[in-house]
Parts: structure tokens; sequence; C-alpha cells
């Protein structure tokens, strides 16, 4: 089974619009050859993506997300290098390979008996990947910047990263959802629920909740396990401005920050965003910005994922791909 397609300059050339005088940032990043090679490197960035929507599809969403790493790539290999972007200090590792799981849910239709449990053995397969991947690149000493890809890839992310620290970590997540739901078949809305029961993920904070959009069922299994699950709510922060944003990035960082954690930005949490689960109400790109900003400057954050993006659900779909090249660059620049 291919797990990871790793990416030369030639992968990524078509990509590439050079100009004259300027150079781009996808002309200063790094390549590795093999996994291995990663602990040699200096570079403290590993950047790959997961081509898939299986996870959304799975979860009865719209497909879209394998496209948002494509266009990640179209925005950030072109934004500048100069002394501020930093692309010095990125690896660009390449794709989880799931050409193959993605042609097999293809031919998955959605009126045949069990699809959603047929797409989930898919979504499993990927698990695998994800997490082998980001077992490895925890264990070289790098930091993983992975580009979704469904929310179903947290469960990989945190599998990966707990199993190369040897011990459970905590994890905050930029949502309108929990993705706390039932341990049913493998979906987008059941990675946290899975790495929670599996004991990758221990403490677990949920930043800007969305209170439309969780059930009874999972505020009771949240209040079930109150000690090691807690959320803020979008309504809270934004609407009826009970705490501020920055107020509430605290509470989250108090809470699950004082060990190792992993960062999880979902874009259906920004307002008008290109993504599964577009939003008319939510934060802004630029608060997002700021939450990026401020957790992964945290000596404690291991990863951070972005996911849930997709273009083709976007008004405008090109600013997917840039709203991503922000939020990469708000971790790598100087
Ligand atoms: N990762 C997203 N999970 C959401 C999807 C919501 C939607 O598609 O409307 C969830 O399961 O609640």
């Amino acid at each position: 089974m291919s797990v990871l397609k790793i990416y030369s300059e030639k992968d990524i050339s078509s990509f590439l619009r050079k100009r004259k005088g300027e150079t781009k940032f996808g002309e200063k990043i790094n390549f590795v050859k093999t996994l291995e090679d990663l602990k040699n490197h200096s570079a403290k960035y590993v950047l790959f993506g997961i081509p898939e929507d299986i996870g959304v599809r799975a979860n009865y969403g719209i497909p879209g997300t394998s496209k948002a790493w494509e266009a990640a790539l179209g925005s950030l290999l072109n934004i500048q290098h100069n002394h501020l972007t930093n692309a010095e200090n990125v690896i660009l590792l390449g794709e989880i390979d799931c050409e193959t799981q993605m042609k097999q849910a293809d031919n998955i239709s959605k009126q045949e008996p069990h699809a959603v449990e047929k797409l989930g053995e898919l979504v499993t397969q990927i698990d695998h990947k994800v997490s082998e991947v980001v077992k490895k690149v925890i264990e070289a000493g790098k930091f993983p910047i992975i580009i979704g890809g469904g929310h179903n890839n947290s469960f990989g992310n945190l599998k990966g990263t707990s199993e190369a620290l040897k011990k459970p970590i905590n994890c905050i997540n930029f949502d309108a959802h929990t993705d706390f739901r039932a341990l049913e078949h493998r979906h987008s809305g059941n990675g946290f629920s899975y790495a929670f029961e599996g004991e990758f993920l221990d403490k677990y904070f949920i930043f800007g909740l969305h209170r439309n959009y969780t059930s009874e069922a999972v505020f009771n299994s949240i209040e079930k396990n109150s000690e090691r699950v807690k959320f803020n709510l979008f309504e809270d922060i934004s609407v009826k401005q009970k705490q501020s944003f920055s107020e509430a990035m605290q509470e989250a960082e108090n809470f699950c920050c004082n060990e190792n954690f992993g960062i999880e930005l979902d874009m259906d949490a920004i307002e008008m965003m290109g993504s599964s689960a577009i939003t008319p109400s939510g934060f802004t790109l630029t608060e997002a910005r700021k939450f990026i900003h401020y957790f992964s400057k945290n000596k404690n954050a291991r990863y951070l994922h972005i996911c849930e993006g997709s273009p083709t659900a976007a008004i405008f779909p090109n600013q997917v791909g840039k709203a991503i090249g922000y939020l990469v660059s708000d971790i790598v620049a100087h």
C-alpha cells in the first residue's frame, strides 16, 4: 500500500509563476528524498497534503475537500520570498497517497446498502497512512503542517503524534462543530471521539462551537467527560460578547496547552469560506490568523492541521487556497 508521494522540484514546477526580479516562496522551499532524510535537515516545518474527501462523504457531506491541497499549493508557492516569509524553514514533503481510496470511493453509489460504512472503511485506510507519516515527522523532531482533506484526519494526526511522543496529547480545535460524534463507521464527524476512545487524545478544547449544530447527545457526552473536554461558544464570543476573542483564547490555553497539544483549524468556522459545511455566520479569516499565530508560538504546540477547505463550495473559489496560504505563513513567517 503506497502511503506517501514524496515531491521533488519537478512536481511543483507547474504551480510556480516565476517573475523577473522577484523570488517566490516555492523557489526557496526545501525537499527531501525520503522520510529518513528529515532528521538531518535543519528546517523546522514539514508541509504535506491529504487530497481526499471520503470522510466528508461518509458523514453525509458535500465532496470537494480533496481539492484544497492543490489550491493551497497554487497560492502558497507563489507568495513572495522575502526576509519575513521564511520559506527556508519549510520542507515540502508531498501528499498522502489517497488515489486508490478515492477511486474506490467514486465507485460506491450513495444509494447502495451500507454506502457510508463502505466509505468509512476507506477512511480507516487513510487513517493508517496519515498516522504513519505524522508519527515519522514528529519522531524526526519536526513540526507537521497538514492540509486536508476532511476533519476525519484529526484522528491520524492525534494518533501519529501520540505514538511518536509515547503518550496521549491535548488538542485545541477552532471549529463550528465538535466532531465528537458517535463511534459508528469512521467519518469526518468522529475523528476526535475515536482519538479520545483510543487514548491518543487526552484533553480536548473546541474553540467557538456553534450551538445550532451540536446535538444534545454530544453536549451530554462533553458534560460526562468535563474534566477532559471543554468548549466555548461562538455565540458567547462574537454575538453576546460575554468574552473577548483574547479571553476565549486564554481560556483554551489554560485548559490544554500546558502539555503537548495539536492545533486543528476547520475552515468551516470562517464566515463564507469555501468549505464542506460553508457558514454564513462565523469568525473572520483575520481571527483565524490570530488564533494560529497565538497558539503556534506556544512551546508545547506539536502540529497544525488546516482542513475542510473546499474551493468548489466557495463563492470565490480562488480565495480558499489564498486563505490557506495566509494561515500557513502565519506559523512559518518571522
Ligand atoms: N467535520 C465536520 N463535521 C460536521 C459536518 C457538519 C455538516 O456537514 O453540516 C459534523 O459532523 O457536524
